[in-house]
Formats: C-alpha cells, sequence, structure tokens
C-alpha cells in the first residue's frame, strides 16, 4: 500500500544527536588540527548523525532522481523555450545524453529519470519511470497548479521510486528536475516557504531575455497574491509548485525515513525542499545543499538549513548536476572519520 504523506512525515525520525556528539569528539582527536577540515567536519557529523554511527558509511551507491514535469505557467511567457524541450531532455537523459548523465558518470553515480507529468501522451523512452499524476499542472497564475489529491499522488509516486531505489541498495539520494517553466513555480514556493519579496528569489531561469524578468516578477506574485497566505504546506505545493515539486518532497521524505542522505540540487529542488522541510521540520536534517545555485534563490535553503552549500560553481541548470559534483565530498567527509589516524596514534 502506498504510505500517505501523513505516514511519511510520521516516518521521519529526528538524526541521532548521540552520534552526531560522537562524530564530533573523533574529529577533535584526528591526526590535524581540530576543526581545519572546516564545511568538511560537519558533513562528517552530519553524516553520522543520519546513519546513527560514527564512523558513518562512505555512499557507494548514490542515485540521482531527475522527476520531469511540465508547468501551465508556461502559458505566461516566464520561459523563452517551448514545453517540448521537458519531453526532449527526458528522451536525452534515458539516452544517456543529457549533462546530468555525462556528471553522474564522472563521480559514479546512477541515474534514474521519472516522468511525473509531461505533457506527452506517447509511449516513454525506455528505463523512465512512469509516474505521470496529470499532464502537466495547470496555470498557477490563474488557478492551483494541482489539486491537493494530485498533489498527494506525486508526493507517493516519489517517494514510491525512493523507497524501491533504497530497497535496490542506494544508500546515497541525489536531487534532480526538468521541467520547462519550473524557475517561475520555484520562485513562488520559495518566496511563499521564506517571506522572500518574488523580486530577490525569481532569476532568469534558463536565460529567459532579461526584458521580460520583470513579467516573470509580476507573474510570482499573481500566483502569490491568487494563493493566499494562511495555507498549510501542502496546500501551498498544490497550489504553486510543479508535480515535480511534490515527487520530489516524496523522494526527501522517503530517503530521510530510510535515513538516507540527501543532496539537493539548484532552485528548483531548493523550492520542493522548502516546501518538505515545511511538512516535516524533522526532515532538514538529513537534506545536505549540494551546491549554491547562481539563481537569486540560489542561498534559500542553505539559510534555511544555517549551514554552507557544499560547492559554488556558478551553475543555473538543474537536472542535479551541482548535487551530483558534491557526491564526491560526502564520500571524502565519511571517509575522513572512518579512516584517519589520532594524532596520538601518529605521534606515538
Ligand atoms: C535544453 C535545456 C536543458 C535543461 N536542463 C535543465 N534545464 C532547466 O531549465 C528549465 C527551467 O528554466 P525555465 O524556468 O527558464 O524554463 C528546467 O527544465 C530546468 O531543469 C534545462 C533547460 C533547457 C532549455
Ligand atoms: O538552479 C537551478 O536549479 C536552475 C537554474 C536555472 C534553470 N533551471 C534550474
Amino acid at each position: 500500500m502506498t504510505p500517505t504523506v501523513e505516514d511519511l512525515i510520521e516516518a521521519v525520525v529526528a538524526v541521532d544527536a548521540g552520534a552526531a556528539d560522537t562524530a564530533r569528539k573523533r574529529h577533535a582527536i584526528l591526526a590535524k588540527p581540530p576543526g581545519s577540515l572546516g564545511r568538511l567536519e560537519d558533513l562528517g557529523v552530519q553524516l553520522a548523525a543520519i546513519a546513527g554511527a560514527c564512523p558513518p558509511p562512505v555512499p557507494s551507491a548514490p542515485v540521482v532522481v531527475v522527476a520531469a514535469a511540465d508547468h501551465g505557467v508556461h502559458a505566461q511567457g516566464v520561459s523563452d523555450w517551448p514545453q517540448a524541450v521537458t519531453t526532449a531532455m527526458v528522451s536525452a537523459i534515458a539516452a544517456g545524453r543529457a549533462a546530468v548523465n555525462a556528471i553522474a558518470g564522472a563521480v559514479g553515480a546512477r541515474v534514474v529519470a521519472v516522468d511525473v507529468g509531461t505533457l506527452t501522451t506517447s509511449a516513454l523512452p525506455d528505463g523512465v519511470r512512469d509516474e505521470r499524476v496529470r499532464a502537466g499542472s495547470a496555470d498557477l497564475a490563474v488557478e492551483p497548479a494541482m489539486s491537493l489529491d494530485e498533489c498527494r499522488a506525486a508526493v507517493a509516486a516519489g517517494a514510491r521510486v525512493a523507497a524501491a531505489l533504497v530497497d535496490g541498495g542506494a544508500d546515497l539520494l541525489v536531487t534532480g528536475e526538468v521541467g520547462i517553466a519550473n524557475t517561475t513555480a520555484s520562485a513562488c514556493l520559495l518566496a511563499a516557504f521564506t517571506g522572500a519579496d518574488p523580486a530577490g528569489v525569481t532569476g532568469k531561469g534558463a536565460n529567459l531575455d532579461h526584458s521580460r524578468t520583470a513579467h516573470k516578477v509580476d507573474v510570482v506574485r499573481t500566483g502569490l497574491a491568487r494563493h493566499g497566505a494562511d495555507r498549510d504546506p501542502l496546500g501551498t505545493l498544490a497550489s504553486l509548485g510543479g508535480l515535480e515539486h511534490a515527487a520530489l518532497v516524496g523522494v526527501m521524505l522517503a530517503g530521510a525515513a530510510a535515513r538516507v542522505p540527501v543532496v539537493v540540487d539548484g532552485v528548483v529542488t531548493c523550492a520542493a525542499a522548502l516546501a518538505a522541510v515545511a511538512l516535516c521540520p524533522e526532515l532538514a536534517g538529513y537534506l545536505i545543499p549540494g551546491h549554491e545555485s547562481a539563481e537569486p534563490g540560489g542561498r534559500t535553503l542553505p539559510d534555511r538549513l544555517n549551514e554552507m552549500a557544499l560547492l559554488d560553481l556558478r551553475l543555473r541548470l538543474g537536472e542535479g548536476t551541482g548535487a551530483l559534483l558534491a557526491v564526491p565530498l560526502v564520500r571524502a567527509a565519511a571517509r575522513v572519520l572512518g579512516e584517519m589516524a589520532t594524532l596520538d596514534e601518529v605521534t606515538g
């Protein structure tokens, strides 16, 4: 039976403060000046807290889940790309030819594409999981992007995929997405969940012409105004988010429920992460901000987690590319705790 959103939230337990403490103490006695591995030390502590063990396991089977969906808000002229590009990119990913595939290959991660709601009605390419809830979300500027039931179905779809991957041995989940116009929906979620002014979290996405960025901000304002301020997190996600955002919320919740770390990518996955943390505050301990997107909302999740992102490479693509590049850092942080000698051991 597919778990409900409430079941998923309930299944996430707080990370282990005792294991975190053990990791902090270990860092203090390893053969290095205490604190000298900086952000990597905090990451090691987080991995220990997630696993409930120090040293934490070194992830050996990372999987990037690329959730794909189309967006009705495209009708407002917020992206310079036709919606057909979403489906084209799903095919490219299935064929192993997208940026996410190249980078996943470089860091030893598996790529799993999940179609939660493209406009395509024909058969999906081999290897793409068909979890389509509906053919694209509605235009958030004029009506709720999804019904609550559709939103719940998309969360459940993502959770199903993540649970199956973890059952199959995945020990690090990496979030990715494609969906033309999804930076508009993301800006709505970022503004709704942080209280930021839309102008501060809305950017050019996939190179929207500069002259139309102000219009994109207006569309985000319209969506926020139409949605109302007093909705609960699931209502906010349904009204303003995309099907891929909802599916990624499910991936994050199911990953955390299985005590698997989840690496978050750029602004689109950050928007999903903020929705997920609003639904389930305990989830925050399982999220690793992989990189800081060059989009204006790039700092929202790191700020919410009170932690710097692992990388800043001026990336602004999505697909999971930035989060994947952080995978070697996650492995390194675990290896430091598991493999280094103590200062006493080396000085005899
Ligand atoms: C060829 C291509 C490949 C992509 N891969 C990721 N995105 C990224 O850009 C899109 C969001 O930007 P906007 O909101 O401006 O439409 C999403 O598909 C996102 O994953 C792409 C965009 C394009 C054009
Ligand atoms: O940071 C991102 O996730 C991003 C930026 C631009 C376009 N698509 C995604």
